[in-house]
């Protein structure tokens, strides 16, 4: 039994604010005034620093959390790779290979792990890069039927998570408070928090984007839309310090598992790893939920570029060139005149991970692309509209058009070629053969030259005289 465990009055009070300088007590005082480090912090409590970035990072970009705490994170056994014995449980999330494939891939929905807890439950789909450069990306499917052990936590060390939960509720506690994580909302955690994850209602599924590039989620730039829309900085959700006062016993110490360059470790520890009773910083977990996503587009004519709806973007050194942007379609009006409504056919330098929510994504026929399904369409890889799509939308009446109703798809798009993973080809049995033949395989010609030198092949029906 825990010694102590106090959650707020309401454990899931937030503070607000993107990239905020943020500060909260579970006990009143718990916070030293004035300086980080003190001989002796308030109630015999240890100050450790959380770094996000090189101490020596721009003012502008640094990020940092300075935890008040029962006993610090150092005072743990030595870590030891997980061993490849323990039935269902995973020893390492580190490709054995990434498989490079210019074909269209999309995949049905992943299935739902009811006897496996958060960490179990997580595959690797696809991947670029390299974590010990700090340079590259992951993408994961996760699902959970079970809570992850009262006494253990997990954290990354090989960078940011941005969790897209497609199914279920989540508990999440971290060293830094809890968050309630609800259908539509998406969980970030930066690298190396500390959390645990319980279902309080059912199994839960989703996606993670993992970035291990230096740099964190950010808000996109606005240019010339000015100083709101899209994603609003307040509407992001950080927690109060909560705390759990609790020395385990010898028989159950609290198990960390770490993931290191995609290897998994674990070590034991007699503390609860969630006894941060106090913290001030800029380095913390948040949550976002993506109906306050303000979505802007098109009043005229044509369609624009999807990066008009980025909810977050990580840097790469390249200007404009994201590493990763965390791309949304929310339900919207098309009112586009004399325009092609849907997405153009087009061949993208970067790669585009999808994913859906719930509902049907506009751009596609329903059926092939379902809820916890995904595509890949990687570096150059041509895609559009599928057949069914293309015929609709170039014969529609253009009146304004609600789309998405009831639906959220979402897009990784990113700088890197995207490989796809062993677990992602083929262990998981999701990959669509047809995926190509049938969105685009039906697809005819339509072409009509003028009569005269280039022959007479118009078709009666269609165009007009002019
Ligand atoms: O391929 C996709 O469906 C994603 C996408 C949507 C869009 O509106 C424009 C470009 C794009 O890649
Ligand atoms: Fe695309």
């Amino acid at each position: 039994m825990p010694l102590t465990s106090f959650n707020t009055p309401d454990p899931y009070k937030y503070q607000n604010g993107f990239n905020s300088y943020h500060e909260t007590e579970a006990i009143p005082g718990a916070l030293p005034v004035g300086m980080n480090s003190p001989q002796k912090p308030p109630f015999g409590l240890y100050a450790e620093k959380l770094s996000g970035t090189a101490f020596t990072a721009p003012r502008a970009t640094n990020k940092q959390s300075w935890l008040y705490r029962i006993m610090p994170s150092a005072s743990h056994s030595s870590f030891s790779p997980v061993p490849d014995s323990v039935p269902g449980v995973q020893s390492t999330l580190r490709p054995s290979a990434f498989h490079q494939i210019p074909n269209q891939l999309r995949w049905d929905p992943f299935e739902i792990y009811e006897d496996r807890d958060f960490v179990q439950g997580l595959n690797m789909i696809a991947g670029a890069g390299d974590v010990s450069t700090k340079n590259g990306i992951g993408i994961y499917a996760f699902a959970a039927g079970k809570n992850m052990d009262y006494h253990s936590a997990f954290y990354s060390a090989d960078g940011d998570w941005l969790v897209v939960l497609q199914h279920g509720e989540m508990d999440v506690e971290t060293e830094l408070g809890r968050l309630y994580v609800r259908p539509n909302e998406i969980l970030i955690i930066p690298r190396g928090i500390r959390f645990r994850i319980t279902l309080p209602n059912g199994p839960v599924r989703g996606y993670i984007l993992e970035t291990f590039t230096t740099g964190h989620f950010e808000l996109p730039e606005l240019g010339p839309i000015g100083s709101n829309c899209l994603a609003n900085a307040r509407d992001f959700q950080a927690p109060v310090a909560s705390f759990t006062d609790d020395v385990g016993s010898a028989l159950k110490p609290y198990r960390i598992t770490a993931k290191f360059d995609g290897n998994l470790f674990v070590a034991t520890q007699r503390h609860n790893p969630f006894d941060v009773v106090a913290w001030h910083g800029n380095y913390y977990p948040m949550k976002y939920d993506l109906g306050r996503f303000n979505t802007i587009g098109s009043i005229s004519f044509d369609h624009p570029d999807p990066s008009i709806f980025t909810v977050l973007t990580v840097h790469s050194a390249v200007n404009g060139t994201a590493v990763a942007d965390f791309v949304i379609f929310p339900p919207r009006w098309l009112v586009g005149e004399d325009t092609f409504r849907p997405p153009w056919y087009h061949r993208n330098t970067m790669s585009e991970f999808m994913g859906l929510i719930s509902g049907d994504y506009d751009a596609k026929a329903s059926g092939g692309f379902l809820p916890a399904g995904a595509s890949l369409h990687n570096v150059m890889s041509a895609h559009g509209p599928d057949y069914g799509t293309h015929e609709k939308a170039s014969n529609a009446i253009l009146k304004p058009q609600k789309v998405g109703e009831g639906s959220m798809a979402f897009m990784f798009e990113s700088m890197f070629m995207v490989g796809v993973t062993e677990w992602g080809l083929k262990t998981c049995r999701k990959v669509q053969e047809d995926y190509n033949a049938e969105s685009w395989g039906g697809l005819k010609r339509n072409f009509y030259p003028p009569a005269g030198k280039w022959g007479s092949h118009r078709p009666k029906s269609k165009g007009s005289d002019k």
